[in-house]
């Protein structure tokens, strides 16, 4: 099978040059593996047109070991699938990628590989950032990836002009804060070129509400389910039944987020913690957690002040989710106080939905309700249209993308 090696030179912290030079390329070559094309990008997008061009040139199954953070696996992937499909395309064949984390956050490697709870954050040695790679060396099969498709849709009024652009996710696919604040770390890059950048960006938009409203679809034939941190299990949500499974969330909104393929977003930041724990048989799914500040029998006025307070709850969760997952056990005290405490009699801080997709649809008048982050791409919903997410598997073992875990 050729062998195409990718790495973006500019992700994280400027790494991959060396990684690859000094370990992963002599790996390779020490396996007898024969590298058809080994190519640094030259500039953004130009990952995705490497691969497109590669895949022309050698049709059938290709393996492509890609060296970056998300976003570049985020680009190959929507630039293959945006690529037009004419007679002399290639029939679509299986892409299976060794990753070699060297980005930011690496929110997809962090979940195929969960770093070790001793190890200090930013310590992670070379065998963690090997391991991928020795997966592939050693013929373990590469793992389907599920997919998340991401649609804009334009208002109902609107006469389309071309079909509405698919952006397609790996990890997530989000609006409010996190959308917010993706939006925001872009500026501060080049000075923060670490994780910090987006603590940074949180702290600015925390106390932000977002006015939209939200519908949650079942996966194939089931129910929207939800999350019981009693029963430490999912349970069906008490308004989505057979007959009607869509359950409708009114905002405001401070968090709203999904994800395909990931329990967390950093090594630490466990954000989704069941997100790894597909159950057989209920197809693709997406994992979609939502803060919404209307549940907080506190928060019973929208003015500065009950935004202020609410943001310190927010902080809280955000920094549970930090200790492992923990902040989808956080529940309300009657004064709305956040307890970790499963006697209390409030409701959960955070509702942990499973379904199959969603639908955003933003207030018009609410700027930042209309982002939408899909793998760190910002996409903007026009005035008066929405977003729709849906989550998709392989259809079969030759198709789609795969990754060596
Ligand atoms: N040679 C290049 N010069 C400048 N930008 C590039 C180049 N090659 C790729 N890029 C851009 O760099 C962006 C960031 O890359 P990537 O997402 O892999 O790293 P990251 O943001 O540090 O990591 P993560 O997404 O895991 O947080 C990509 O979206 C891509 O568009």
């Amino acid at each position: 099978m050729p062998l195409l090696v990718v790495y973006n030179p500019t992700s994280g912290a400027s790494s991959a040059a060396s990684l690859f030079a000094e370990h992963v390329l002599p790996l390779l070559e020490q396996h007898g593996h024969t590298l058809a094309q080994v190519s640094p990008t030259e500039r953004a997008g130009h990952a995705g047109e490497l691969v497109r061009e590669f895949i022309v040139r050698y049709s059938g199954p290709t393996t492509v070991v890609i060296g970056g953070g998300d976003g570049t696996l985020h680009e190959v992937i929507q630039a293959l699938n945006d690529a037009p499909s004419t007679a002399a395309a290639p029939a679509p064949q299986r892409i299976s990628f060794v990753l070699v984390p060297c980005g930011t956050a690496n929110a997809l490697y962090a979940s195929l590989f969960p770093p070790d709870t001793e190890t200090p954050d930013g310590e992670a040695d070379l065998e963690y950032q090997l391991r991928s790679l020795r997966a592939f060396l050693a013929g373990t099969p590469a793992a389907p990836l599920a997919l998340a498709y991401t649609t804009l849709l334009p208002p109902p009024y609107a006469r389309p002009t071309t079909p509405p652009r698919i952006a397609i996710s790996t990890v997530v696919a989000s609006t409010s804060l996190h959308a917010t604040l993706l939006h925001a770390s872009e500026a501060l890059r080049a000075a923060h070129p670490g994780l910090e950048r987006f603590k940074l960006a949180a702290h600015m938009h925390i106390a932000r509400w977002y006015a939209a409203s939200a519908k949650l679809f079942p996966a194939a034939g089931g129910t929207v389910r939800v999350w019981d941190p009693r029963a430490g299990r999912w349970v069906r949500h008490p308004a989505s039944t057979r007959t009607d499974p869509i359950v409708d969330l009114e905002g405001p909104f401070v968090y709203f987020l999904s994800t395909v393929n990931v329990d967390r977003l950093e090594p630490r930041f466990r954000i989704v913690p069941r997100g790894r724990d597909g159950e057989a048989g209920e197809g693709a799914t997406l994992d979609v957690v939502v803060l919404r500040p209307r549940r907080d029998p506190a928060c019973t006025v929208d003015d500065d002040e009950a935004r202020a307070k609410f943001a310190e709850k927010v902080g809280r969760v955000l920094g549970a989710a930090y200790e492992d997952g923990a902040h989808v056990r956080l529940r309300y005290a009657q004064d709305g106080t956040v307890v970790d405490d499963q006697e209390a009699d409030g409701a959960t801080v955070v509702e942990y939905f499973r379904c199959g997709g969603w639908e955003w649809e933003p207030d018009e008048v609410d700027e930042y309700a209309h982002l939408v982050c899909v793998d760190g791409d910002i996409l903007r919903v026009d005035k008066g249209g929405k977003a729709k997410c849906v989550a998709a598997a392989p259809v079969d073992e030759n198709l789609g993308f795969a990754v060596y875990v």
